[in-house]
């Protein structure tokens, strides 16, 4: 049996340079005899500005290294720095208080159906103070998501689609530096998808806000700086966009190599 333990093993100094910066961890699910090893090892640094597309097979554990840098688990091997704090040995209460600067795009979208599109935005915008402009930021950027005409919908009479956008318009409203996505544009239609890209790219270009997306979908692998390919919770590559994809069209025996071709 494996026990995780706090290791006293020497990292390297942080860096202000990265948003995020992960040394040697290992992660576990369970305890005891039932502990299982989903994250084997890894280390990884994402600079500030870069967009990063994680990808792999079903189970390799991406939604897994997702929740764990956006502070939702706690954790106890290794080092895993966001956006300049160590998350590996914070309390819960803390790991709270990190998580306050980093949007968040899940798929379950949690709107509150009682509330309006634009409602749903100000609570994250009310979070940071700002009562005066909140109505005004939530426009804003509803709007930027193609939603101007749907602000004052409630839930049950938008698309999958536009709640999507919805949620990712409270994602991204408080301009958060770190933005962990997952499967973003899998309930939208190719334009709807290509908008929120390229509105993810702007940000990045514009604000130097970093993304960390996991996505299966091959139509927006040209927004990447990077790929990092996690197979059986290793990381087995990080490579450019085209690298990638030329890696998987020679290899005969990868079944996902279809996905990828552009
Ligand atoms: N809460 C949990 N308790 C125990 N095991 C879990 C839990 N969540 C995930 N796992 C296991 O951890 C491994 C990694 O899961 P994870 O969801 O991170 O993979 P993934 O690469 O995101 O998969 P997918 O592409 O299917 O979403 C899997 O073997 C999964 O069964």
């Amino acid at each position: 049996m494996f026990k995780p333990q706090q290791t006293s093993q020497q990292f390297a100094p942080a860096r202000e340079d990265l948003a995020v910066h992960i040394q040697h961890l290992n992660y576990f699910f369970g305890a005891g005899d039932l502990s299982k090893q989903v994250l084997f090892d890894i280390s990884l640094e994402l600079p500030k500005g870069q967009i990063v597309i994680l990808t792999g097979p079903s189970g390799s554990g991406k939604t897994t290294l997702l929740t764990l840098a956006g502070a939702l688990r706690s954790l106890k091997d290794g080092s895993l720095r966001v956006l300049g704090k160590e998350l590996v040995g914070l309390s819960d209460r803390a790991l709270v208080g990190v998580r306050r600067n980093i949007g968040f795009i899940f798929q379950a979208h949690n709107l509150f159906e009682s509330l309006t599109a634009s409602q749903n935005v100000e609570m994250a915008v009310e979070l940071t103070g700002n009562f005066s402009s909140k109505r005004d930021q939530a426009g804003a950027m509803l709007s930027a998501l193609g939603l101007a005409d749907r602000v004052d919908y409630k839930p049950q009479s938008l698309s999958g689609g536009q709640k999507q956008r919805v949620a990712i318009a409270r994602a991204l409203v408080n301009h958060p530096k770190l933005i962990l996505a997952d499967e973003p544009t899998a309930a939208l239609d190719k334009k709807s998808g290509r908008d929120v890209v390229n509105y993810l790219h702007a940000l990045s270009r514009e604000e130097g806000c970093t993304v960390l997306m996991v996505t299966h979908d091959n139509r927006i692998l040209d927004v990447a700086d990077r790929i990092i390919n996690l197979v059986d919770g290793r990381l087995e590559s990080d490579s450019s966009p085209n690298a990638f994809i030329q890696s998987k069209q020679g290899d005969p025996t990868d079944v996902s190599a279809d996905m990828f071709i552009m």
